[in-house]
């Protein structure tokens, strides 16, 4: 399977890999998917809800499931959720079937996007910063040891971020048939 014929975005929550997804799959004519409105079409509830009766581990399996699931496709950009690197087995799904890009974000852009925030089940935390922080430290090194290509974007500007993230991608990654 050629690695190149889907684009993974991950990173942490607020990152921007579903508002960036949608952008990147317009501008390359491919098929966006969000891995969080995918499992909750096919649970027919929310993220939220599905924590609060399966917990996260009953979440996660869902998760892992629903990835296996998107890669088998071709010719998708795919969000993935926040924790989707958690599980060795969907590190190696991600490396195998797509072009990994990470997202990095500090916690306060992370604390300022999400302030109104009440969909993240994971979010709903006493102290926010405390929380985000030490989910950084679990993850940050997850996601450089499955990203393909890291983002340095750090602008507020989504037009920026998006016009650096092509000019990096066309250097470095070749889309389907552009594949030598
Ligand atoms: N580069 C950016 N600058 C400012 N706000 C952003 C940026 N990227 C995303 N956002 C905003 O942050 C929030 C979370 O973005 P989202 O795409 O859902 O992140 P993720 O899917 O990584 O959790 C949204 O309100 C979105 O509009
Ligand atoms: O970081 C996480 O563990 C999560 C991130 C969320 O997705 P986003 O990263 O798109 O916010 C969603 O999958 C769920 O709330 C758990
Ligand atoms: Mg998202």
């Amino acid at each position: 399977m050629n690695p190149s014929a889907n684009l993974f975005l991950i990173g942490p929550m607020g990152a921007g890999k579903t508002t960036l997804g949608k952008k990147l799959a317009e501008h390359y004519g491919l098929q966006f998917i969000d891995l969080d409105d995918e499992i909750e079409r096919r649970c027919g509830v929310s993220v939220a809800t599905v924590f609060e009766i399966e917990g996260e581990p009953g979440f996660r399996q869902r998760e892992s499931k629903c990835l296996a699931e998107m890669c088998q496709l071709r010719g998708i950009v795919l969000a993935t959720g926040g924790g989707s690197v958690l599980l060795p087995e969907n590190r190696a799904m991600l490396s195998a079937h797509g072009f990994v890009l990470y997202l990095p974000v500090t916690v306060d852009q992370q604390l300022s996007r999400l302030a109104r925030d009440r969909k993240r089940p994971l979010l709903q935390a006493p102290d926010r910063r405390e929380r985000l922080t030490a989910m950084a430290t679990v993850r940050t090194p997850l996601y450089e040891a499955t990203a393909d290509l890291r983002l340095d974007a750090d602008s507020n500007q989504i037009i920026k971020v998006m016009e650096t993230a092509v000019q990096q991608l066309d250097a470095r990654w070749q889309i389907l048939g552009q594949a030598a």
